[in-house]
């Protein structure tokens, strides 16, 4: 695992004409974009149940990109990760708090032009609206975006894929406090992105560059 907040590569963001394939076709939903070339910056956010890559693909990408990259795992509470540990899943509870701060990490980049990667499991619809939205994703008296704070513009990309495939490499991943154990539950609470949500769907199975590639056709081509 990377440590948190990673500037790869360092430079200034460059998206001139990265390498795509003829047909990178990663399903697609929500509205539509107009292609890098008509953003401002881009934030990504690559999501998924634990194992499915999304650490090794969110940290590839962002150092192909020269983007910075977090990761999600680094800013959990000592209390959740014992948790997670001791196998037991984190519940809403744990996961607002940690949400929230991640969506100001997000926040941030956004204020400052900085395009950014993050790696976050944003299991349920619910959360990925608080990295969108912050608090007032959940202050039901407060339904309207503030003025002050606009809901992000984020591109989820959900990598999918059998269970039998990623549990198999849970049990050769060594070193992570998060036991194979848990899968299951993290399948249980997973909501896939729908319509009107602004994501893609990317196939674990692929390789690593494929699975790259692919996010760089829908970053960039809209
Ligand atoms: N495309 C791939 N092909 C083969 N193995 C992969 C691929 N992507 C990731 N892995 C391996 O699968 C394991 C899980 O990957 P990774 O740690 O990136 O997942 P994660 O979604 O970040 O997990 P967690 O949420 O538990 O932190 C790692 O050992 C990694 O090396
Ligand atoms: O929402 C969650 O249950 C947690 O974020 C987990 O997904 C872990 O953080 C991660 O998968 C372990 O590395």
């Amino acid at each position: 695992m990377r440590s948190s907040a990673a500037a790869a590569g360092g430079g200034a963001p460059e998206r001139a004409s990265p390498q795509l394939p003829p047909s990178a076709g990663a399903e697609r939903g929500g509205p539509m974009r107009g292609g890098a070339a008509g953003l401002a910056m881009v934030l990504v956010v690559v999501m998924g149940v634990s194992g499915a890559g999304k650490t090794t693909v969110g940290s590839r990408l962002a150092a192909k990109l020269g983007w910075k990259f977090y990761d999600a795992d680094d800013y959990h509470s000592p209390e959740n990760k014992k948790k997670m540990a001791e196998g037991i899943p984190l519940n809403d509870e744990d996961r607002i708090p940690w949400l929230w701060a991640l969506h100001d990490i997000l926040r941030r980049e956004h204020s400052s032009r900085q395009d950014a990667v993050l790696a976050c499991s944003a299991l349920k619809k619910m959360y990925r609206h608080v990295l969108v939205s912050g608090a007032s994703a959940i202050e039901s008296n407060h339904p309207e975006q503030p003025k002050e704070n606009p809901a992000l513009q984020i591109l989820f990309v959900h990598l999918d894929g059998p269970a039998d495939v990623i549990a198999g490499r849970l049990e050769k991943r060594r070193g992570h406090f998060m036991p194979p154990e848990l899968l299951k539950s993290q399948f249980d609470t997973l909501e896939p992105p729908c319509t009107p949500e602004n994501f893609i769907t990317v196939s674990l199975e692929k390789s690593l560059p494929e699975m790259v590639l692919e996010i760089e056709h829908a970053i960039f081509s809209g």
